[in-house]
């Protein structure tokens, strides 16, 4: 990675050096919060710690959180970026990130408010991570894994509603036209796209899970998709002919990068039994985080626990859905995968050159969608682009196969809109970058032929 002034025509990473921008406050107010309540979690389960470990599980829990008031102080005062201690499988990889941005300035020069948002607020909870690792008798602890499960279950009445909803879809799937399996499709497509309101991390780990029943709203929600390019992902889909066989609309592999755990994941899951059960696809890759991250984000322990309960659940449809996906995860029609890139601070323009096997994988995949803000900010690089800049253009190289982004907007980065269609968003709603109000379904073809 060059330094932005090398890059020809690539704006600047969004930072919090521009003081009062929606980065200065993340770092500012959301980031410490969030590390405040990791702190009180963490201490809140003492009790927990001492009746696993003994005396052991006490010394860690103070540890740890001395480790993680040191780094709220750092932040807070905006000390340099440290290298990390640990010796964990990516140690190196942040480590050399870390030289990369101090060769392009100085020491100093790489802190908390100076440099990339992006680069920071990952870091934050790499250090987490590392904190909990120093001290071994914890080191597996999920910080947020009450919030996780919190959300899944306040959000129970959606669910039900949404399993029972694709019990009928499915049970009509024999009759259906393909003019009705598409919109069925789009419905459950910005079931999935909606589900990514619910993410903890944009309300500092407040509740902000699903009440209501999500299919009854999408009408009403239509208006508030900036970017719908859902016909070329159906088009992407339905060309996934198999060799021999031109007649017949099936049967690729989709992969999707998950973001959030709780009503999310479920509207995902949703969403992929739809693909495969109406034939349209083969099989299902999901892409989660190998350590809590991003407060709400999929682990490969929340995969599995969210399918084990939807199994339990006392309803007819949900279980009946939860049986679903523990057979299509044992047939190996669905499976789960995780790969150190996901919890870099890279953005995705650099996949190729610094996580080349990630890159392959996704290759070999139809199309990938990308589910949340996270993603869409590491495929745009998280920078002051114009928003008239195509999605293309955005994604700098990157397309290891036909992509899509599914995604609520949470930060402040949006390409592929039409001239003057930012301007009048700003001026009827200055935050609309930020509040999760509006979502895009964004297309991307791959420019690479590596
Ligand atoms: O779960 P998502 O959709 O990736 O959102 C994560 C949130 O965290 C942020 O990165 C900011 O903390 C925002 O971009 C977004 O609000
Ligand atoms: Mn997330």
């Amino acid at each position: 990675m060059a330094a932005d002034q090398n890059l020809l025509g690539v704006p600047p990473s969004l930072s919090a050096k521009v003081v009062g921008s929606f980065a200065y406050l993340t770092v500012r107010d959301r980031l410490p919060t969030i590390l405040t309540k990791v702190i009180d979690t963490i201490h809140r389960n003492k009790n927990k710690f001492f009746e696993e470990y003994g005396e052991e599980g006490i010394q860690a829990e103070k540890q740890t959180i001395s480790l993680l008031s040191k780094m709220r102080n750092e932040l807070q005062t905006d000390k340099p970026v440290l290298a990390l201690t640990d010796c964990l499988q990516d140690t190196e990889s942040w480590n050399q990130y870390l030289q990369r941005h101090q060769i392009e300035g100085d020491e100093e020069s790489v802190s908390w408010f100076k440099s990339p948002w992006l680069y920071v607020e990952c870091y934050m909870y790499r250090r987490i991570q590392e904190a909990l690792w120093l001290n071994p008798p914890i080191s597996d602890y999920d910080v947020f894994n009450e919030g996780k499960t919190q959300s899944f279950f306040e959000s129970q009445q959606a669910v039900m509603a949404l399993c029972t909803y694709l019990e009928g879809v499915k049970k009509n799937m024999e009759e259906i036209s393909k003019n009705q399996l598409f919109e069925q499709f789009n419905k459950l497509l910005q079931v999935s796209l909606w589900g990514n309101k619910c993410d903890l991390s944009i309300s500092a780990g407040q509740d902000n899970s699903q009440k209501t029943s999500p299919i009854d709203s999408l009408d009403s929600l239509q208006p508030l998709i900036l970017v719908d390019d859902s016909n070329m992902v159906w088009s992407t889909l339905t060309s996934m002919q198999r060799p021999g066989q031109p007649e017949k609309i099936t049967a690729g592999r989709v992969d999707i990068v998950l973001d959030n755990a709780g009503f999310e994941l479920v509207t995902d899951l949703i969403l992929a039994d739809f693909l495969v059960s109406s034939g349209l696809v083969r099989e299902v890759h999901f892409h989660g985080k190998s350590f809590p991250w991003f407060v709400s984000d999929v682990t490969a322990h929340d995969f599995q626990w969210t399918i084990r309960q939807t199994m339990a659940a006392n309803h007819r449809w949900m279980s009946k859905s939860g049986v679903q996906w523990q057979m299509y995860v044992k047939e190996g029609v669905w499976s789960y995968h995780d790969h150190p890139f996901w919890t870099l601070p890279h953005e995705f323009c650099d996949m190729a050159t610094d996580a080349p096997d990630l890159y392959a994988t996704l290759k070999a995949a139809d199309l990938v969608l990308f589910k949340g803000d996270l993603n869409y900010r590491k495929l745009t690089g998280d920078r002051d682009w114009d928003h008239t800049v195509s999605f293309d253009t955005a994604l700098r190289g990157f397309g290891p196969a036909p992509l899509c982004s599914l995604r609520t907007l949470k930060a402040n980065v949006q390409v592929g809109l039409q001239p003057g269609q930012g301007e009048k968003l700003t001026s009827q709603n200055p935050d609309w970058m930020t509040s999760g109000k509006y979502a895009v379904i964004q297309f991307g073809s791959p420019k690479d032929q590596i």
